[in-house]
């Protein structure tokens, strides 16, 4: 039989996503890494899984996972491509709490949560002003997972990242963007990702670059980001939550072998 998945991307940012919605899925930090695999798997920045929701007023648990295995709390570009996958203006349950989604002329918008700024909460290693951080003069937030933000050129994001992915200022590591301000209302963006390494978009990254640009006065609230394949609008409202809204694209579907889905059966890498 096998399980289909659909492959879609937002801005480049490329997902698999299995709907468990209705068999329950099982999937070891191994099998998660493998279909990620551009080689020898699907190959995807991220693997998302549906599953029923459990809280009132969401239509679906949605759970985001990267290549090494690791779970994060946030995928911007994922929850733009689940809520067009599903249709209408879903509700969907996320570690970082219940996200209102809604489309209009073909873009999708999602309204990300709260910021975090505290550094209890980010989480940083000690106590710090997270708005000028002693590690390049950054900015950190979280979105619902952990965001460093320099002010730098993004030519800098594959040598900088990874070193500072895993700094210990991070105790759950952290994504590292690279945001070159352009004016007022346009920055430009590259953000490597915790987990995942170089990606070509990053939606809470886009989030956490322009609420930490605006905390330093560097972009208004309302901030056009432009990563690799395309930009994203970002606003942080008056009411202090994040709305970010870009496209969302269907790449195709196929069908997982069931061995793949076997325990322990997965094709080794
Ligand atoms: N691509 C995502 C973020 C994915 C999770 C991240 N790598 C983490 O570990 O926090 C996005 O669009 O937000």
């Amino acid at each position: 039989m096998g399980m289909s998945f659909t492959k879609m991307h937002g801005l480049g940012n490329d997902f698999v996503i299995l709907d468990g919605r209705r068999t329950p899925l099982t999937l070891p930090s191994t099998l998660i890494s493998r279909l990620c695999n551009r080689q020898r798997g699907i190959g995807c920045d991220q693997l998302v899984t549906l599953s029923p929701p459990t809280r009132a007023g969401a239509d679906v648990l949605v759970r985001f996972f990267n290549p090494d295995g690791s779970e994060a709390g946030a995928c911007g570009n994922a929850s733009r491509c689940v809520a067009a996958l599903l249709g209408g203006n879903p509700t969907l349950q996320t570690q970082n709490g219940l996200l209102p989604t809604s489309q209009t002329d073909g873009l999708v918008s999602v309204l990300m949560g709260k910021p975090h700024l505290d550094w209890q909460s980010i989480p940083l290693a000690n106590a710090c002003d997270t708005a000028h951080l002693p590690l390049y003069d950054g900015a950190a937030c979280s979105m619902g997972n952990p965001h460093l933000t320099l002010f730098r050129s993004i030519e800098d994001a594959a040598t900088l990242g990874p070193v500072l992915e895993t700094d210990p200022l991070f105790p759950e590591r952290a994504n590292i963007g690279f945001a070159d301000i352009q004016s007022p209302t346009h920055l430009r963006l590259r953000v490597w990702e915790r987990g995942a390494g170089l990606t070509l978009a990053c939606g809470s990254g886009a989030c956490a670059a322009v609420v930490n640009a605006a905390r330093r006065g560097l972009v208004e609230r309302t901030c056009l980001v432009s990563m690799e394949c395309g930009s994203l609008t970002i606003t942080w409202q008056d009411d202090d939550y994040v709305l970010m809204t870009g496209p969302a694209q269907h790449v195709f579907t196929g069908t997982l072998d069931e061995t793949w889905l076997a325990e322990g059966q997965a094709p080794a890498l």
